[in-house]
C-alpha cells in the first residue's frame, strides 16, 4: 500500500516502516515494511499477539523510538529524522498518551496532574481550555475527586485522571497502550466505553494497542500485526470474530 499524499485525513501514518534489534545472526525483526494510515476522528486497535511489533509501531508512531527504515509522520509533519526536540515539542502539542500503569505523578492531586501538560508547555490554559478541562472533569466522574493523590483513588479513577489528562489539550491523536490491562473487566470496560464516547461524541482519533479482541471491539477499525507485519485491516468487529481471527492466525511453533 502507497500512502504518497499528505491530504487523506490521516492524522499519522507511516510507509514501509521497518524495525530489527541487534545484529546477524541474532537480529530480531519488529516491523518488517509496514505502510498504515490512522483516519481522523475514529478509533482504531492495533491488535496482535504478544511480540507481533505493536507496542513498537506504536512507538515509532508517536516519535518515542525511531525505525531502521522507512518513514513516519503526525498529521503532514515527517518525524523520521526530527530532533529529539522537535519531537518532544510536536508530541506536546499534538498527542496524548494512555498507558496501562496510568503514569500519574504521585506527589501531584488530580487537578495537578490533569492540568500537567500545560504546566509542561509553560502556559494556563485559555478560558475555552478550561471548561473543557471541567467538561472532561465532570463526563469522567472526578469532580469531586480533584484534590485527591493518585495513591486514593481506585485503578479505574487513576486511569480515568490518565484520560483526563490525556485529553485535557485536545490532542489530534490519543496514543492508548494496552489502556485495560490493569483494570477488571467491569472497570476496563467502563475505561473502553470513556474512549469510545471521546471518539463518536467528540470526534477524538484513537490509537490503542490491545492483545484483547473485547477491547478491539470497542474500536471502529482493528489492525492486525502478526510477526512484524500487518496483516490485515478489518471495520469494526465483534469480539468473537477478533477471537476466531486471531486464532486463524497463530502459527504452530
Ligand atoms: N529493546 C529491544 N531489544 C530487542 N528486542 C526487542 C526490543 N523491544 C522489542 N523487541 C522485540 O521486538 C518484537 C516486538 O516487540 P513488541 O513489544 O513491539 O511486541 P508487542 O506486540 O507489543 O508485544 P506485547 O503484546 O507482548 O507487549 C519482540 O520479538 C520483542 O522481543
Amino acid at each position: 500500500m502507497e500512502i504518497t499524499t499528505t491530504d487523506l485525513g490521516l492524522v499519522a501514518r507511516v510507509q514501509h516502516l521497518s524495525k530489527s534489534y541487534g545484529s546477524d545472526p541474532n537480529r530480531v525483526h519488529a516491523l518488517r515494511d509496514i505502510s498504515l494510515g490512522i483516519r481522523a476522528a475514529e478509533f482504531t486497535a492495533i491488535m496482535g499477539p504478544s511480540g507481533s511489533g505493536k507496542s513498537t509501531l506504536m512507538h515509532i508512531m508517536a516519535g518515542l523510538d525511531s525505525a531502521t527504515d522507512g518513514r513516519s509522520w503526525l498529521g503532514d509533519d515527517e518525524i523520521t529524522d526530527m530532533s529529539d526536540s522537535q519531537l518532544t515539542l510536536l508530541r506536546r502539542r499534538r498527542v496524548g498518551f494512555v498507558f496501562q500503569a496510568f503514569n500519574l505523578v504521585p506527589t501531584l492531586d488530580v487537578r495537578a496532574n490533569i492540568r500537567l501538560p500545560f504546566e509542561l508547555d509553560g502556559r494556563r490554559p485559555t478560558d475555552a481550555e478550561a471548561a473543557w478541562i471541567a467538561e472532561l472533569e465532570r463526563t469522567l466522574g472526578l469532580a469531586d475527586r480533584l484534590a485527591h493523590r493518585p495513591h486514593e483513588l481506585s485503578g479505574g479513577q487513576q486511569q480515568r485522571v490518565a484520560i483526563a489528562r490525556a485529553l485535557s489539550t485536545r490532542p489530534a491523536l490519543l496514543f492508548a497502550d494496552e489502556p485495560t490491562g490493569n483494570l477488571d473487566s467491569r472497570t476496563g470496560r467502563e475505561v473502553l466505553e470513556l474512549l469510545q464516547h471521546a471518539s463518536r461524541r467528540y470526534g477524538q482519533s484513537i490509537a490503542m494497542v490491545t492483545h484483547d479482541p473485547i477491547a478491539a471491539a470497542y474500536a471502529d477499525r482493528v489492525l492486525f500485526l502478526a510477526d512484524g507485519r500487518l496483516v490485515a485491516d478489518r471495520e469494526r468487529m465483534p469480539a468473537q470474530q477478533i477471537s476466531e481471527f486471531m486464532l486463524s492466525m497463530e502459527v504452530p511453533a
